[in-house]
């Protein structure tokens, strides 16, 4: 598990790493499909991606978790990879599929982006990204599979809405089968903020409800974190 010593010593080394894992998925297969996270931790990485030489036109980017808000509102997660990454990458070539979130119909909004993914992964049971980019919150939930929410129990479904009573919101969210089919998992994890549910998770002995989560759903998970997620100061 490599362990930096700032977010922006882990961003550059992702960056690193999501520059090789392309390059050489895109010489085997033609195409990198990848599924972003969202919040603060990953758009550093989104920003250096921004200055790399890669042949976008044979990358393909999609959501792993979106809030219930439309496409330009500040906490959208499609808003902040657009300016931290899409919008300095040639537009002609860009292939970006973010979930096309109706506010007022969540079902309906998640419906359209599960039909999307089995049009992309067609004849497939499951997706299978070359990477899946994910995040931890401090309650350790991962995607938009929150802890003690509906949809950590989904198993038919690649995406689905999902209400979060304690935010009183819905959001959207890839399922654990379409997050497992991944080739590649990777947690972005960085601040003091997470530390205690980063322990949680990594000794699966805590009675904290967060215990075994997100490892309870995300198998084969490989880290990046910062050393402030792990000791204190
Ligand atoms: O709400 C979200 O939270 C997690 C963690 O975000 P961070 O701001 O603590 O980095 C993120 O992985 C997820 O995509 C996002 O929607």
């Amino acid at each position: 598990m490599p362990i930096f010593e700032t977010l922006d010593d882990l961003s550059n080394s992702a960056a690193d790493a999501f520059c090789k894992l392309a390059t050489e998925t895109i010489e085997q297969r033609g195409v990198f499909r990848v599924t972003l996270s969202g919040g603060s931790t990953p758009k550093r990485l989104y920003e250096l991606l921004a200055k790399k030489d890669l042949p976008w036109d044979k990358i393909e980017f999609y959501w792993g978790d979106e809030r219930n808000v439309t496409a330009d509102h500040s906490d959208s997660n499609y808003r902040m990879v657009r300016e931290a990454l899409l919008s300095h990458l040639p537009q002609e070539s860009l292939r970006a599929f973010p979930v096309p979130v109706d506010p007022d119909n969540p079902a309906a909004s998640a419906e359209a982006y599960e039909k999307t993914l089995r049009e992309t992964f067609a004849g497939q049971d499951t997706p299978t990204w070359d990477l899946a980019l994910l995040g931890m919150g401090d309650d350790a939930h991962t995607a938009s599979l929150f802890p003690e929410t509906e949809a950590i129990n989904e198993t038919d479904r690649w995406f689905v809405e999902n209400w979060v009573a304690k935010m009183e919101t819905y959001r959207y969210t890839l399922t654990a089968p379409a997050i497992n089919s991944a080739r590649n998992k990777w947690f972005l994890i960085g601040g003091a903020n997470k530390r205690q549910a980063l322990a949680s998770v990594r000794s699966q002995a805590s009675d904290l409800p967060v215990a075994l989560f997100p490892s309870r759903l995300v198998e084969s998970p490989e880290w990046f974190i910062t050393r402030d997620a792990v000791f204190e100061a």
